[in-house]
């Protein structure tokens, strides 16, 4: 499979101060499932950051679907951005709106500008807004406020959000960690058929390592900027699990 990410050397501070990223290598292959572990303040949301230019690394490249992240204008950002969807712990959706507008706002990279600005869909973005709706059972709710769902049914807007751009990588930010142990599955059901059917990438970061275990192709353990652990899931052992996850020494003294 070709590649979907590419990263060489990444290293990244914010505002000077220690390296939060420490000259991470990585390739990452299309259709892959990849959950991304670690402590909390591993550097786990900088390396999604720098994934889709939010972040611009202190050094190194990301290549995103051949491109390089860095060196691109903002415009040409935004276009790259339009085929990586995110997906947040917070979820990320508007509120106020209802769960089809929520759902096309996935569509508005792809509009002329002055659609763009007064949220003017073409019909036909309506028609696949509905059936990505449909895709993650919320079809009958499309006319409900997003603030009147509950935290499993606005992930599932956020999933459907996603189908509808098109997005052929998703970078999942904690995206099951407010919601219980049944939802959780439901959610990753969704993505894990996303990967099968359409050959999305996933890079999705997680505390969940029995959930990571289940679902993703391959789990990449993120300790205090640097990768060190980077196998399929059956070699993600408890020991392999405490060594990611075990304080670096520097925090553990104090
Ligand atoms: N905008 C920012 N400005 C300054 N420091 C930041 C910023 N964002 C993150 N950091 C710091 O960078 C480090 C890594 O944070 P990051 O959010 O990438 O970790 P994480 O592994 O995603 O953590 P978590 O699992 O809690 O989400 C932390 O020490 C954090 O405080």
């Amino acid at each position: 499979m070709p590649d979907a990410i590419v990263i060489e050397n990444l290293v990244h501070s914010y505002r000077g101060g220690e390296p939060v990223l420490r000259g991470l290598d990585l390739r990452i292959a299309e259709g892959e499932f990849v959950g991304l572990i670690g402590l909390s303040g591993a550097g786990k949301s900088t390396l999604l950051r720098c994934i889709n230019g939010l972040v611009t690394p202190t050094s190194g490249r990301c290549v995103v679907l051949g491109e390089s992240v860095e060196s691109m204008p903002e415009s040409e950002r935004r276009l790259l951005r339009r085929r990586i969807g995110m997906i947040f712990q917070e979820f990320n959706l508007v509120d106020r709106l209802t769960v089809l507008k929520n759902v096309l706002i996935g569509r508005l990279g792809y509009l002329p500008t002055l659609s763009s600005c007064l949220h003017r869909f073409p019909a036909s973005d309506v028609a696949l807004a509905r059936e990505c709706l449909a895709q993650v059972g919320l079809e009958s709710l499309e006319r409900r406020r997003v603030r009147d769902l509950s935290g499993g049914q606005k992930q599932r807007v956020a999933v459907a959000r996603t189908i509808a751009q098109g997005a052929r990588i998703i970078l999942a930010d904690e995206a099951t960690a407010n919601l219980d142990v049944l939802t959780k599955d439901e959610i990753m059901d969704l993505l894990q058929e996303l990967v099968n059917k359409t050959g999305a990438t996933i890079l999705c970061s997680m505390h969940d390592i029995a959930l990571a275990r289940r679902y993703c192709t391959r789990i990449i353990g993120l300790k205090n900027g640097a990768i060190t652990f980077d196998a399929a899931p059956d070699q993600l052992s408890d020991a392999a699990v405490a060594e990611v996850l075990a304080r670096p020494v520097h925090e553990a003294a104090r």
